[in-house]
């Protein structure tokens, strides 16, 4: 079936100014303002909002130049005079672009790269290789740049860190040399949707949510990075998409984050639901920092963070604590272990947001999908099952002590409570091996996350052995149902309303219940992956007996609302009915009839 189709029905396929309304004629439903049809393309909503712009799209990377000699008659002079103006282009381009960018960081950084482009080693290089071999100027300067990188990366520190720097801007030369689109963000000079195959973490975090609009990808899923990325910066984005690929650029589009929806061409209909969502969005903006239910009772709400600014941006919003902290989001781009004193301060810039409340840091959660050069080492077959979490202080355990150390000298003199977990913990030994490594250091309150299905089915133990556990339901989802939560064409398949993933959540919510018999300060159970942030599921969560929910933190004051609007016992009866549902759609639909809330609010 396609997934490609006009507002009112049939199939499409969507464009500018080639678009397919052009042949079809005014007739349909869903007219726009110039008469032409509406035409819609549907994926997964990731991240909430309603927004109207212009298409930008992201440029496919550069393909490494092919080895085939130039012809004998391409002069080396003439070749190399066409390597100059290509660089000097280029580094026009950046320096207006840094120009126009100011004073600030991104100005900065692209300035260094104008730089860059006229380096003198590498038009030396460049000369060096048109005059000594046939390759042609883009293969030449491709490889000039990436011989460049390799020694920078070499020489370790801040050098190594120029590498990637160098060869984005080879790659802007090649792309020049063959007229095609600088790779990376577009820049159109104006608000836009980004519209890509795919982006990675880095391309995310850098999105500035002023000019981005929205985001719409082929592909990614509900719990990949860049949904992550776009939720914390709250950028409505559609994922999974795959005829975006035929969005052109320009085109204007009505972007639905929360049902998936993107409509090109849109109507007055969409233009209401922008309206009403910039309405809702301002009476959601901040968090009072605690939640009840609708009949009293408190349900603990605490933010995700990757850092200082993101905790500061929580404390701002209303957050009063952390319920998880991605430690590795402080030191991705990091070749070296960071030093103690460098831990130090970034841990204790997030905990000093919270005076007086909760911090639950997660020691480093290195491998897989985040790697960490100075923890993971080599290549796995299978990263996701290999050493990632948890597994890499098996091999050495120095690098999770030195973090422990640098958290516990964090918390001390402060009134921020610190608790400490691991990921991808899966047996009871391990768990206990973290308690002793926590002690060691001085940590008194230590938890695992549960993220395998063996840590959920053994959470009794689990609980018996450590303080607390906090489910990592974008980890467990991808786990028990064995679908990689990167890959869209799977995302059905990793989709938290999957009823074997919320029967689970169930089992470790029951053996909180069970080991926190009569003290209700005992054995805590929460929830810290992107399910806490879907209002409808915080509710299902809730009410499979889950004591914390932790999110990103502009999905605070919505999960809230929506949890005021329902009782203890509705939540738990909404819980049953999820668990008993046959699939993930049945189950979200029977939420989304129980909770009427959610339309009211434009969700
Ligand atoms: C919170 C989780 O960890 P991360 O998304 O960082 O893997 C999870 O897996 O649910
Ligand atoms: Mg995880």
């Amino acid at each position: 079936m396609s997934d490609l189709r006009y507002a009112d029905g049939g199939a499409a396929h969507v464009g500018s100014p080639a678009g397919p309304a052009e042949g079809d004629g005014p007739d349909g439903t869903g007219a726009s303002g110039d008469g032409q049809r509406s035409v819609a393309l549907s994926g997964v909503g990731v991240s909430p909002g309603h927004v109207i712009g212009p298409v930008a799209r992201m440029a496919p990377p550069i393909a490494e130049p092919d080895a085939a000699p130039r012809p004998g008659t391409a002069e080396a002079a003439t070749e190399h005079a066409r390597f100059t103006a290509a660089r000097d282009a280029v580094a026009a381009e950046l320096t207006r672009r840094a120009e126009a960018a100011g004073d600030g960081t991104a100005g900065e950084v692209l300035g260094a790269l104008a730089m860059m482009a006229t380096d003198p080693t590498l038009d030396g290089d460049v000369a060096t290789a048109l005059a000594d071999t046939q390759d042609s100027v883009e293969r030449a300067t491709w490889l000039a740049a990436g011989r460049i990188a390799d020694q920078l990366a070499g020489l370790g520190g801040y050098l190594a860190e120029r590498a990637g720097d160098v060869r984005d801007v080879g790659n802007r030369i090649v792309a020049e040399l063959r007229g095609v689109p600088a790779p990376g963000l577009p820049t159109p000079g104006h608000p836009y949707v980004l519209v890509a195959d795919d982006l990675a973490p880095a391309d995310t975090a850098t999105l500035d949510p002023e000019t981005v609009l929205a985001i719409v990808t082929e592909g990614g899923g509900q719990q990949s990075h860049t949904a992550i990325l776009a939720r914390a910066l709250g950028i409505p984005a559609v994922v999974a998409a795959p005829a975006a690929g035929q969005l052109a650029d320009g085109t204007e589009v009505y972007v639905n984050g929360v049902h998936g929806e993107v409509v090109a061409r849109p109507d007055a209909g969409h233009r209401d639901r922008v309206a009403a969502w910039s309405l809702v969005s301002r009476r959601l903006a901040r968090f009072s920092g605690a939640a009840t239910l609708a009949d009293g009772r408190p349900v603990t709400l605490l933010a995700n963070v990757g850092g200082p600014e993101d905790a500061a941006a929580a404390a701002r919003l209303g957050a009063r604590g952390v319920g998880l902290f991605r430690t590795e989001f402080c030191f991705l781009g990091n070749t070296e272990e960071p030093t103690f004193d460098e831990q130090l301060r970034a841990y204790r810039e997030v905990l000093a947001q919270f005076p007086g409340g909760t911090a639950v840091v997660r020691t480093l959660d290195a491998g897989s999908d985040k790697p960490l050069p100075f923890v993971t080492t080599g290549r796995e077959a299978n990263p996701a099952l290999g050493v990632r979490g948890f597994r890499t202080a098996e091999r050495d355990p120095g690098v999770l002590r030195r973090q422990l150390h640098a958290l516990a000298a964090a918390a001390a003199g402060t009134d921020t409570q610190l608790k400490v977990m691991a990921p991808m913990v899966t047996t009871v030994a391990e768990a206990a091996g973290f308690r002793e490594l926590c002690a060691e250091a001085g940590i008194t309150t230590s938890g695992v996350m549960i993220e395998v299905p063996a840590a959920a089915l053994d959470a009794e133990a689990l609980l018996r052995t450590v303080d607390f556990v906090s489910i990592g339901t974008n980890d467990l989802t991808q786990y028990t149902m064995a679908a990689d939560r990167e890959h869209g064409a799977l995302s059905a398949f990793h989709d938290p309303w999957q009823p074997a993933v919320l029967r689970l959540v169930r089992h470790v919510a029951e053996a909180g219940g069970t080991v926190r018999g009569d003290d209700p300060t005992g054995a805590g159970v929460g929830v810290c992956g992107e399910a806490a942030a879907d209002p409808a599921l915080a509710v299902v969560l809730v009410g499979l007996g889950v004591t914390s929910l932790s999110m990103t933190a502009r999905a605070l004051p919505t999960v809230a609302a929506v949890l005021a609007s329902v009782t203890e016992a509705e939540a738990a009866r909404l819980a049953r009915a999820c668990v008993g549902a046959p699939d993930a759609q049945t189950a979200r639909a029977t939420a989304r009839d129980a909770l009427p809330v959610l339309t009211e609010l434009g969700l």
